[in-house]
């Protein structure tokens, strides 16, 4: 009787459908990854991932690497991408592609082309996940139909909520992760000085992403009057995970903690009852660190709140591809959310 009320609520002028085959792509800053679908009930199917460096254009990368590996030419191609989406052209916030729409339809040969934010994609793909896609750190059970938030270092810092309303998914993109951080303990007044700060402050992303590993490991040396090696992201999780470098070795527990107090901070905003999901690509790189206490202390560390934390579960998406598995539920289904195309649908 509800679930009958709640349908007839959402006008059904309002619900898309997108022709098949469906092309889904998930653009960020480093990696581009698609995946074909052929029809409503065939399992999508994914392409190779690319590297945007690779390629001037994204029209180029899908005109020489994805559509000559296709059967037939998308009819839509539902595409997120790590940036805001304001108008025919999209720039990405951390390479120097531009999604044109208007021109994919001209020059591609797509009918229909939907743009939304990537971390909107991945809490399309927390909606509907299982215990195989996501390992749980900590916290009790989720309730069913609470707020979820998902939040994901990568290139950047990406962070959505997901909210229950009307018996549809409603992902709530936004820019959280540009937040401000600051120093709680004495370690991180010794360390704060030396991180570069940006417009007169340091935000979330400036820690918790490839680029703040570095920032975080070259911060530390200076704190310590250290001369900074120059080093990789991944050579600093991995000597920190091998315990080869007392300064990796840090960097890397304070990532979990800021990523913990950050993540506590936003499941606050939210209530997050559902669960708090780190997704991206480094989390599931450096697992190990973030089941040591450093991620759950940060998190449940909020007085006068840290009953209600401690209750709220969190988990890394283990989901290889997990934006892509939520374009291909929404392609299929997209009655089943709340996901607004006004201003971001070219149709030809
Ligand atoms: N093992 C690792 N440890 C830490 N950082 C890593 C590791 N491997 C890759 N990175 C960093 O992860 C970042 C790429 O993340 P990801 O794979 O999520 O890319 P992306 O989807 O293109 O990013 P975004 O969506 O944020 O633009 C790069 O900054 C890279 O240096």
């Amino acid at each position: 009787m509800q679930s009958k009320l709640a349908a007839s609520l959402v006008p059904i002028e309002e619900q898309p459908h997108y022709a098949f085959p469906v092309l889904v792509g998930d653009i960020g800053g480093t990696n581009a990854r698609f995946a074909i679908i052929d029809g409503p009930n065939a399992d999508a199917r994914t392409l190779p991932i690319l590297h945007t460096a690779d390629f001037p254009t994204i029209d180029a990368a899908i005109r020489e690497n994805v559509l000559p590996l296709l059967d037939a030419v998308p009819k839509t191609a539902i595409l997120a991408v790590a940036g805001p989406i304001d108008g025919d052209e999209i720039d990405l916030t951390n390479a120097p592609w531009v999604v044109r729409p208007k021109v994919m339809i001209a020059e591609l040969g797509f009918s229909d082309v939907v743009v939304i934010n990537d971390f909107e994609a991945q809490a399309l793909a927390v909606a509907f996940i299982d215990d195989e896609n996501r390992e749980k750190i900590g916290g009790r059970d989720p309730e069913a139909h609470a707020s979820r938030l998902v939040l994901g270092p990568g290139t950047g810092l990406g962070v959505a909520g997901l909210v229950n309303a009307r018996h549809i998914w409603i992902p709530v993109p936004g820019e959280g992760g540009h937040v401000d951080v600051g120093p709680r303990t004495a370690r991180d007044r010794a360390i704060f000085p030396h991180l570069e700060a940006i417009g007169g402050r340091i935000s979330a992303e400036q820690l918790l992403c490839g680029r703040g590993i570095v920032n975080i490991y070259t911060a530390i040396a200076r704190a310590d009057g250290r001369d900074p090696q120059a080093r990789q992201p991944k050579e600093i999780t991995a000597a920190a995970l091998e315990g080869a470098d007392a300064g990796a070795v840090e960097t890397v527990s304070l990532f979990a903690t800021y990523l913990g107090r950050l993540a506590g901070d936003l499941a606050l905003v939210f209530m997050a009852r559902g669960g708090v999901y780190i997704g991206g690509g480094i989390a599931q790189k450096i697992m190990a660190a973030l089941k040591k206490p450093e991620f759950r202390a940060g998190f449940e560390d909020k007085a006068p709140h840290q009953a209600l934390l401690a209750e709220i579960p969190t988990y890394v998406l283990t989901h290889p591809l997990a934006a892509l598995s939520g374009l291909s539920t929404y392609a299929r289904s997209p009655m089943r959310f709340g996901l607004s195309t006004d201003g971001r649908r070219w149709q030809a």
